[in-house]
């Protein structure tokens, strides 16, 4: 639409909407060598996830870690991958969380909003989909990393991109960031749902918990990571009216030589097998879409590294996906963060 006053050469401007964004970690195009590192060299290269100088990780990184980890990866990767999409599913899943917000947001407030996904790593990049925004329209955008406890390496570095891709538009949109959601009561309500569907009314021997890990040094600089994934573990106990000590908050995915936050899940599901505690169901709070962290490790590894030690029953629950209960979660935290602009 160009402006009554506009000269022959004004651009024109479409209607002012509200972009709804949510974002995800990113995943590899591919899980060949050269997908593999394009992904784990721009992840592994970013300061909030490993905060050492670059002169001392760098060579290790470009030097060791390139080298070797897009075959092992890359692997684990095939194991899980969506061949009729060829891609992740990660991107398989945000995709359709992103469809799903999508109906449900214009179902609420119509062409006012526009919903689209993006990734802090890889495609789709968040400086694509935030320039798209911006020029359909957005001048308003509410960003929601999908992550509901905070880290530095997650949520931090999601909003960090986002800040980057809005330092190069001529017409910068007002942004509110979302905070994370690891305590709301409708969350918690979606995990415990989740956790009935999976096992009746029956209470396991064992719920693990497992996060996704961290350094344990970053706890000790101040993340609240750790302290967020507690709670969340609490409040799921609580609304599953079970006793203290059937759920276990452990945590995943150790990386490096520093040490990161116990106990490892790896290793606790051993040690609870060696217990005697032979059938345990296991969730993973802090991802909101099955990834190779949830499918290939917690479903493959971890499953083994019980059965292995004499665990016999190992039940995964899925991560909330594009659960319906999940999708009201997302569109709840955009419905507090969207007052007053629509
Ligand atoms: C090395 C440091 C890492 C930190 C710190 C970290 C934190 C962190 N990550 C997630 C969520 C995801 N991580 C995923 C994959 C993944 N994570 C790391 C490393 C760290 N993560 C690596 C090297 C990888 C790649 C896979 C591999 O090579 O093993 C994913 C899945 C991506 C996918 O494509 O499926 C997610 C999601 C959280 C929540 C978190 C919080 C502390
Ligand atoms: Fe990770
Ligand atoms: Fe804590």
């Amino acid at each position: 639409m160009k402006p009554a006053h506009a000269p022959a050469d004004h651009p024109s401007i479409p209607p002012k909407k509200t972009g709804i964004l949510i974002a995800n970690l990113g995943t590899p195009d591919g899980y060949d060598y050269w997908s593999m590192r394009r992904y784990l060299n721009e992840f592994l290269s970013d300061k909030r996830v490993i905060d050492y100088p670059a002169w001392k990780w760098q060579p290790l990184l470009q030097g060791i870690i390139l080298t070797k980890r897009p075959f092992t990866s890359g692997k684990n990767y095939k194991l899980i991958w969506n061949e009729d999409k060829n891609e992740s599913p990660l991107m398989t899943i945000t995709r359709s969380q992103a469809e799903a917000l999508r109906a449900r947001a214009t179902a609420e407030w119509g062409d006012a909003v526009m919903v689209d996904f993006c990734m802090r790593y890889g495609n789709p990049s968040t400086q694509d989909v935030l320039e798209r925004m911006v020029k359909a329209g957005c001048q308003r955008i509410v960003f929601l990393p999908l992550y509901p406890q905070y880290a530095g390496a997650t949520s931090a570095t999601a909003n960090d991109q986002l800040f980057r891709a809005l330092m190069v538009q001529k017409w910068q949109p007002a942004v509110r960031t979302c905070e994370p959601y690891f305590d709301r009561p409708d969350y918690i309500g979606a995990l415990a749902a989740s956790v009935r569907r999976a096992l009746g009314d029956t209470v396991p021997a064992k719920l693990v918990a497992s996060y996704h890990g961290m350094p344990k040094r970053y706890l000790l600089e101040g993340d609240p990571y750790h302290c967020q994934c507690q709670k969340t573990s609490r409040l799921l106990k609580e609304a599953l009216g079970w006793p203290d000590g059937v759920i276990d908050t452990t945590f995943q995915s150790v990386f490096g030589t520093e040490e990161w936050l116990r106990p490892y899940t790896v290793e606790h599901v051993a040690e609870l097998a060696r217990r005697g505690i032979t059938d345990i169901a296991v969730i993973s709070p802090a991802f909101a879409a099955d990834c190779i962290e949830t499918l290939e490790e917690i479903n493959g590894e971890i499953r083994e590294s019980f059965e292995h030690a004499g665990g016999k029953g190992f039940t995964y629950i899925p991560c909330l996906n594009d659960d319906p209960a999940h999708v009201e979660v997302m569109l709840a935290v955009v419905r507090d963060n969207i007052a007053g602009w629509v």
